[in-house]
């Protein structure tokens, strides 16, 4: 299950008259001591993944990106190596895994806010390349196709990052999930109500109910997913994601099926892991076959362009989707405005880590304290 696989794939691509190349497909586990090291590593391989990738205006790098407190440092670290001018978002075009239903989208803990506020506002995409779900669209049906459809006009996403939840749920695929699932609409777990009720003053009762979130598949068919997974409280969903069998209950083990995903944890999120297990993909990182060097190969890969968007029927007429429009509604001006709460004070540790009483947040929140130093792997990592 764990071995590495090499498998000959044709291309019609004519680049450099290889018609056949061959590609390493593993599923990569890298383990690291702590979120900090964790968020290093995957921070530094979007950006060799962007890099590698040269996008363009008319060819951009489709990116799906996670809210969640796990993920608050990649977006740090992201956020410090655009101002330093190492990588720039112009050309990224970014889809959101979920969002709230009837939350709006102001409200502090809304995943609109949280991306403006961790990452959006910050860098230089482009207000019409972000893709968020609306949860207070008329029509949320409509909104779900209108948003796979956005996916399959970029030609589908390139890399999704996501995280899990203690429950081994991605985005809100919640146990029980179709594994052949796209966008839709979710009812929450009530374990989920419960993790989540940390962000709504720790009372179930303001915890949102329902949600959109991607589907098992939506994510199974980009061309690499990445998963960050810290904290003990991570450490069941992480055994029975990978040493179990494909299994509804608990959708991160969809991705064992995966061709290229790379599942990055601390040390926490192993304990429930066999030393076995451990030792076999601490080897597979000694022995060279470091993930970096492993992902899918981008430039070969055909993008599968569908050229015209779904028409979708919507409540007040026929419609077609669309990408989110150039003027950012008036709404989103208020996390726009936390660009320079961020400024001043960094990324410094919000509502939803401070409350938490979590090994992996306390690690996060040390880590927001402290400057970003990059370990060994990010130090001898060269940019693509
Ligand atoms: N919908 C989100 C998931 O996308 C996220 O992965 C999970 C874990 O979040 P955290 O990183 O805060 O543990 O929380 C929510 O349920």
């Amino acid at each position: 299950m764990y071995a590495l696989m090499t498998l000959t794939i044709s291309t019609s691509l004519s680049e450099k008259s290889e018609l056949t190349r061959v590609v390493t497909l593993s599923r990569r586990v890298i383990i690291r001591e702590d979120p900090q090291a964790v968020s290093v590593y995957i921070a530094e391989y979007i950006v060799s993944r962007i890099k590698a990738f040269k996008p363009t205006e008319t060819q951009p790098f489709v990116l799906g990106l996670p809210t969640g407190s796990s993920p608050e440092i990649i977006y740090k670290i992201l956020v410090q190596r655009h101002r330093a001018g190492e990588i720039s978002f112009k050309n990224v075009v970014t889809f959101n895994m979920d969002e709230y239903v009837g939350l709006p989208r102001d409200h502090p803990e809304s995943y609109h806010s949280f991306m403006y506020k961790h990452f959006f506002s910050h860098v230089d995409i482009p207000p019409q390349n972000i893709n968020i779900l609306d949860g207070n669209a008329p029509d949320l049906a409509a909104e779900c196709a209108s948003f796979d459809a956005r996916i399959a006009r970029y030609g589908g996403i390139e890399l999704f990052l996501g995280g899990v939840g203690p429950d081994g749920h991605i985005a809100f695929n919640e146990p029980g999930s179709s594994l052949a699932s796209r966008t839709r609409v979710k009812t929450l777990a009530y374990d989920t109500i419960i993790a989540n009720s940390r962000f709504f003053d720790n009372d179930v009762n303001k915890v949102p109910r329902m949600a959109m979130t991607v589907g098992i598949q939506t994510i199974m068919d980009a061309r690499e997913v990445v998963i960050v997974a810290t904290g003990a409280h991570k450490a069941f969903a992480v055994q029975k994601g990978l040493e179990d069998g494909v299994n509804h209950m608990w959708t991160l083990s969809a991705l064992q099926l995966h061709p290229h995903p790379l599942i990055v944890c601390d040390k926490d999120a192993t304990l429930e892991l066999k030393v076995k297990t451990v030792r076999y993909f601490e080897s597979i990182e000694q022995a060279g076959t470091d993930a970096r060097t492993q992902g899918p190969p981008l430039v070969y890969r055909p993008r599968t362009y569908v050229p015209a968007p779904l028409p979708v029927k919507k409540a007040s007429g026929l419609t077609t989707p669309d990408r989110t429009p150039v003027k950012v509604p008036k709404d989103l001006r208020i996390n726009t405005e936390l660009h320079r709460a961020m400024e001043e004070d960094e990324l410094t540790p919000d509502s939803m880590s401070s409350r938490m009483v979590d090994s992996a947040i306390g690690g996060l929140d040390g880590a927001l304290k402290n400057d970003l130093i990059f370990d060994r792997m990010g130090a001898r990592m060269t940019t693509l």
